[in-house]
């Protein structure tokens, strides 16, 4: 990254880095999303975590079953309630997943240079010498020499309870390893990753797909998050089965990069997705060490020239344990930030970890620190510079919204929508303001009965950097006439004003249509 894209102006005193920042509502940009489990499931907790800045709970079905989760979203939806804060919820497949359930949860030890098997055999115990894994076909997918990595459900790599193992030879369905480090598993889920092998399981598996129809359709779920994506297909079949459930169909895709295929297919992926996910977790296993920054800057550039969220995951697994995290690690959620991404995804943090409210906090702090240098203006040359001429006219208006608004120093840029397209087009240029979007409902039928839009786009907009939605009061009639929107443009300032991004005297940026037109509007506050 060059020294230009940091906006420090020269000099700038060391000392004023160590000022205190101003704690705002908005304080970050960066969206930051949970994942829910045993630590972070009682309403109080989530109620911390939704004011401490989590604008996306994110269901992980590798483990826990539909009561569980349903608990959890309930404990949810009463802390949305008690708090006032949206929040859109993420449903996270299984997949192709490989794992070792440890039925009696008793720990295993397992000692360096000694023989594991791992066995497809049915109705096997976990033990110190022989582990069940879940797929048959392992023995005839690894070769000598192969590694595989085990580690605890939302393993984070660096502890003591994972496990590397090297193939030594395969019998029948068992695969021979030798244990390369000591280590101790414990819980009831164990997940392996095996480098470079294509595992020959569906991206969606039957029980995924079954996840969908009950657990999904029951909670008109905001977003799918579709581990271990590999193709475009992968996408392309999990959409058909949401359109197939009906209102489900405004659920939006987010593909997880978790592997080498993934990565390989990266463009036919992010073209047939709504957004993606960087699983840096089980990625950061296939692909070597040194080649993990350099994926994650193109990655996140690509997502950006075509205006679609990118996440990255797995930033602090050390506050799995401590109040803080290390130097490295903050230093790397500041450099996802720097590079682009528009949110952050905490695993084991939030789900096991011991400070799932300081964890989102410390996110959000160091989110906010690298904005504030954030070269908003090398961005946007480099980004509209990438849009073919004649632009598109929504990408121009969406443009001049946000270079307007950094020439007059807005406060906030307002944008009304219905589909949430034109928010996510001004997102894509990175305003260094919040963007306040009025989402306006629309009535539509399925000539069964009549329903608002408006639920979904409004959540769907909490997944994307600096966008903070509002749903507009359906009785206002959602047609642009501009007097509706005077008075909605009211209701919307009234929240600014109540979030503390907007005051007497702030101008600020309106998008919106008037008649026919899409205009963009600069209006000073009296
Ligand atoms: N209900 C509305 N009132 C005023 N302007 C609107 C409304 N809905 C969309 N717009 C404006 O229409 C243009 C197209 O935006 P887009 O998000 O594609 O609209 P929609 O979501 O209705 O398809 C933008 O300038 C946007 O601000
Ligand atoms: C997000 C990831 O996947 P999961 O947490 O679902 O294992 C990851 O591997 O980083
Ligand atoms: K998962
Ligand atoms: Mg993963």
């Amino acid at each position: 990254m060059q020294a230009t894209q940091l906006l420090l102006e020269e000099p700038i005193r060391l000392a004023s880095i160590l000022e205190p920042s101003s704690p705002t509502a908005f304080s970050a940009l960066t969206k930051i999303i949970g994942t829910l489990g045993p630590q972070s499931r009682d309403v109080e907790t989530i109620e911390a975590l939704l004011k401490a800045g989590m604008s996306v709970a994110r269901f992980d079905f590798s483990w826990g079953d539909d009561a569980y989760h349903q608990e959890t979203l309930e404990n949810l939806k009463k802390a949305v309630k008690n708090t006032r804060r949206l929040c859109a919820v993420m449903l996270d497949t299984v997949g192709p997943e490989l794992y070792v359930t440890n039925g009696n949860e008793n720990a295993i030890e397992l000692q360096e240079g000694a023989t594991l098997v791992l066995t497809g055999e049915k109705g096997v115990q976990a033990s110190a010498t022989v582990l069940p894994i879940n797929y048959d076909g392992l023995a005839s997918v690894v070769k000598k020499g192969d590694t595989i990595f085990l580690g605890q459900y939302l393993f984070t790599g660096s502890e003591t309870t994972s496990v590397w193992l090297e193939v030594g030879e395969t019998k029948g369905k068992d695969v021979v390893c030798r244990i390369k480090n000591t280590a101790t598993l414990t819980g009831s889920l164990f997940t392996a990753h095996v480098s470079h092998v294509r595992i020959e399981l569906p991206t969606l598996s039957e029980a995924d797909l079954n996840v969908i129809s009950t657990w999904g359709q029951r909670n008109q779920i905001d977003f799918v998050s579709l581990s271990y994506t590999r193709h475009a297909d992968d996408v392309r079949q999990c959409r058909q089965h949401l359109n197939s459930l009906g209102d489900l169909k405004q659920t939006q895709i987010f593909a997880k990069i978790e592997n080498y295929e993934g990565l390989a297919h990266f463009d036919e992926i992010l073209k047939e997705a709504d957004g993606i996910i960087l699983s840096r977790g089980n990625l950061g296993i296939d692909l070597p060490p040194e080649k993990v920054f350099l994926f994650q800057k193109v990655a996140l550039q690509k997502c950006n020239a075509a205006g679609k969220a990118c996440i990255v995951t797995r930033v602090v697994d050390s506050m799995v344990d401590s109040p803080r995290p290390t130097r490295a690690e903050a230093t790397d959620v500041a450099n996802a930030v720097l590079d682009g991404t528009d949110g952050i995804m905490l695993g084991a943090e939030t789900l096991r970890g011991l400070y799932p409210v300081e964890t989102i906090t410390t996110i959000r702090k160091i989110s906010a620190e690298a904005e504030k240098v954030f070269n908003q203006a090398v961005y946007f040359k480099r980004t509209i510079k990438g849009v073919a001429e004649p632009m598109q006219h929504l990408e121009s208006i969406a443009s001049s919204a946000v270079r307007a608004a950094t020439k007059v120093r807005a406060s906030v840029i307002v944008v009304f929508t219905s589909s949430g397209r034109c928010a996510r087009l001004i997102a894509k240029y990175r305003p260094t303001m919040p963007v306040l979007c009025v989402v306006i409902p629309r009535l539509t039928t399925n000539h069964l009965r009549w329903s608002f839009t408006g639920a979904f786009q409004a959540r769907q907009c909490l997944v994307v950097r600096g966008l903070f939605p509002m749903l507009a009061d359906p009785r206002h009639s959602s047609d642009s006439a501009s007097t509706t929107n005077e008075s909605i443009l009211k209701v919307a300032l009234d929240h600014g004003k109540a979030a503390g991004i907007v005051k007497a005297h702030d101008r600020i940026v309106v998008c919106q249509k008037v008649g026919d037109s899409s205009v963009v509007k600069i209006i000073e506050l009296d």
